[in-house]
């Protein structure tokens, strides 16, 4: 089956998008640039700094040139009306000077990006500044005096380079997220995501799908009489099956990309003072929660953004579990039960002599073992009940137990952590043993066993979650493709449609032609090639002005 069948259909309407520029370009929506005005704003943060850089971009940018730049290197205005045109992409010393006054407002540099080479694709114009508020407030107002010109929107830099073509729109999220981006981690996401490598990948999915559309709409062209090849229609189911599998697979990702992208849920829980605050102090590396002996201190959830090991934590420290009477704390646990249920992975704390305390009386604790049966250690219904798969263990203040005491005592509250777990029961015995690497006994008060634990963690969530543990697997496979909860929708409606393709018989041609139109559109919608409109104010709301 060759790909001039669908070429041929091109001139249908009901077809149209079938042709192989629109497949490849997303100009389609790029409108007539009579219609643009010229922007500018200031793309660095205001205030004191070494650089201030003003972009503008726009039909009119090389006319912003000529009335605010002067004694460029190549002397500037050459008199009766006559400039020079700067060279593209050349930095020039200058001074920047008031439109109508001629006031000198700044010493600084000035280059000129000849469209469609420039960020924007449109004639961009740079002012490099020294930053001061004074400076940056004066050139925007004398920017502001020009007519053609206007201040900027937020995002507005980007949308101009996306209807320009020079990003689609999972570039666009890129950007922002790179702006956005605190930890390694997520730089390097983002960054994969900018440079176009999700681009790259939906729209080979997008082309597997056309290329099944084709196999099919040669069935409907072909029609009577003509000799049409046999099992035409199985190869393209055959190859929508696989393609099927392929989505699914990237749906089934844990939503890893987009948990690395807003940061890791932890929550820390147990019961009151068994030591989550300190914990929290501990991964803050500094006070941000408050300690004290008096249990219930902590009635809140409390949350903090971290960098573990180059991965991004939002971390949750929340109310002690216990039964109260009291109102607020009351309310304190209901968001801690909320929080727990939240996140991707959580910390129980548990005093380890609280717990020994509740197996044995103090006289007993020597023979803990053998007193096992009897009298197991408790932890409370309240904190049981939220133990998951995603539980962690810190069995804290070992430096009140004798250290042998501590080791020893290990294995039987382990026990009872699994039996909370409820996993033994389920026949997952090897899961729940591979769990037990998450147990760890600590002293947050003498820091013994903290660094272990910390590095131990990390580790697990480097296994679970990085994407750059190990650079010999960063490959497309191991790369998660979505990182937005918009791009797995229309993903979810794709994988549907196809389904729906696998379901249709032969004899429904049309309908089955139909069905993969839209996987193909759905597709289409993640990298904006169609549809672009309600989704751009959704994508560019959160960026800041200057971008
Ligand atoms: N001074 C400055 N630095 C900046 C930016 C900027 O706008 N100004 N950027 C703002 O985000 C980023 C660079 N983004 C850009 C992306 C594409 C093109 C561009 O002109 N592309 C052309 C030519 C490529 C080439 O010369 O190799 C193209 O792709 O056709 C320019 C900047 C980061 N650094
Ligand atoms: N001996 C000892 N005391 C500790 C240790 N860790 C914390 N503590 C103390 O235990 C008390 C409670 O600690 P927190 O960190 O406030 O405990 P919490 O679980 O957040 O308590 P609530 O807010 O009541 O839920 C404080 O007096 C801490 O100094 C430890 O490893 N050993
Ligand atoms: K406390």
């Amino acid at each position: 089956m060759m790909l001039k069948t669908f070429c041929r259909q091109c001139p249908a309407a009901a077809r149209n998008f079938l042709c192989a520029s629109r497949i490849r370009g997303i100009s389609t929506v790029t409108p007539s640039d009579a219609q643009r005005s010229t922007i500018f704003a200031l793309s660095t943060p205001p205030g004191k700094a070494g650089v201030a850089v003003i972009r503008v971009s726009g039909p009119d940018a090389l006319d912003v040139w000529k009335r605010v730049i002067r004694n460029a290197r190549r002397r500037g205005d050459l008199g009766n009306g006559i400039y020079y045109q700067p060279e593209q992409r050349k930095m020039e010393k200058c001074k920047i000077v008031h439109p109508e006054s001629g006031e000198l407002l700044d010493d600084g540099l000035a280059v000129f990006f000849k469209g469609p080479k420039s960020f924007t694709t449109e004639d961009v114009v740079e002012l490099h500044l020294h930053s001061g508020r004074a400076i940056i407030s004066a050139v925007l107002s004398a920017l502001a005096t020009i007519k053609s010109c206007r201040p900027a929107e937020p995002g507005e830099f980007t949308r101009r380079a996306f209807l320009g073509g020079r990003m689609d729109l999972t570039q666009v999220e890129g950007l922002r997220d790179l702006l956005e981006a605190q930890t390694d981690t997520q730089r390097k996401l983002a960054l994969r995501a900018a440079a176009g490598d999700m681009r790259v990948r939906f729209e080979e999915l997008r082309t597997q799908i056309i290329h099944c559309l084709a196999m099919v709409e040669a069935l409907i062209d072909f029609g009577e009489g003509e000799e049409i090849e046999e099992g035409v229609y199985e190869q393209a189911q055959i190859e929508a099956r696989n393609l099927l599998q392929a989505i699914n697979g990237h749906l089934n990702d844990s939503r890893r990309g987009e948990i690395l992208r807003t940061g890791i849920r932890l929550a820390i829980f147990g019961p009151p003072n068994a030591g989550k605050s300190s914990l929290l102090n501990f991964l803050a590396r500094r006070e941000a929660a408050i300690v004290t002996p008096i249990p219930g201190t902590t009635r809140d959830v409390i949350e903090l953004s971290l960098d573990i090991g180059g991965l991004p934590i939002i971390v949750a420290d929340t109310a002690g579990l216990r039964k109260t009477e009291d109102l607020v704390e009351s309310i304190g646990i209901e968001r801690t039960k909320e929080a727990v249920q939240a996140a991707d992975v959580s910390i129980c704390v548990l005093s380890l002599p609280e717990m020994l305390n509740s197996a044995a009386s103090p006289s007993k604790r020597k023979s803990l073992e053998a007193a096992e049966h009897q009298s197991m250690p408790q932890i409370p219904s309240s904190v049981a009940s939220l133990i998951t798969q995603n539980t962690c263990f810190l069995l804290n203040k070992a430096d009140l137990l004798d250290s042998t005491i501590a080791t020893t005592s290990l294995g039987v509250v382990s026990q009872v952590l699994e039996r909370a777990t409820g996993k033994e029961a389920d026949g997952e015995k090897m899961e729940a043993t591979a769990r037990w690497e998450n147990v760890w006994t600590v002293s947050l008060q003498n820091g013994k066993g903290t660094e272990e634990f910390l590095q131990s963690f990390a580790k697990s969530l480097k296994h679970r979650y990085d994407i750059s543990a190990d650079e010999s697997v960063l490959n497309d496979s191991y790369m998660p493709l979505i990182t937005h909860t918009r791009q797995r929708v229309h993903l979810e409606s794709a994988a549907r449609f196809i389904e729906a393709f696998l379901s249709t018989p032969p004899e429904d041609v049309v309908l089955a032609a139909e069905e993969l139109r839209y996987a193909a559109q759905a597709v289409g919608k993640i990298s904006g090639l169609i549809d672009v409109e309600d989704v751009l104010d959704v994508v560019f709301k959160d960026f800041c002005i200057g971008k």
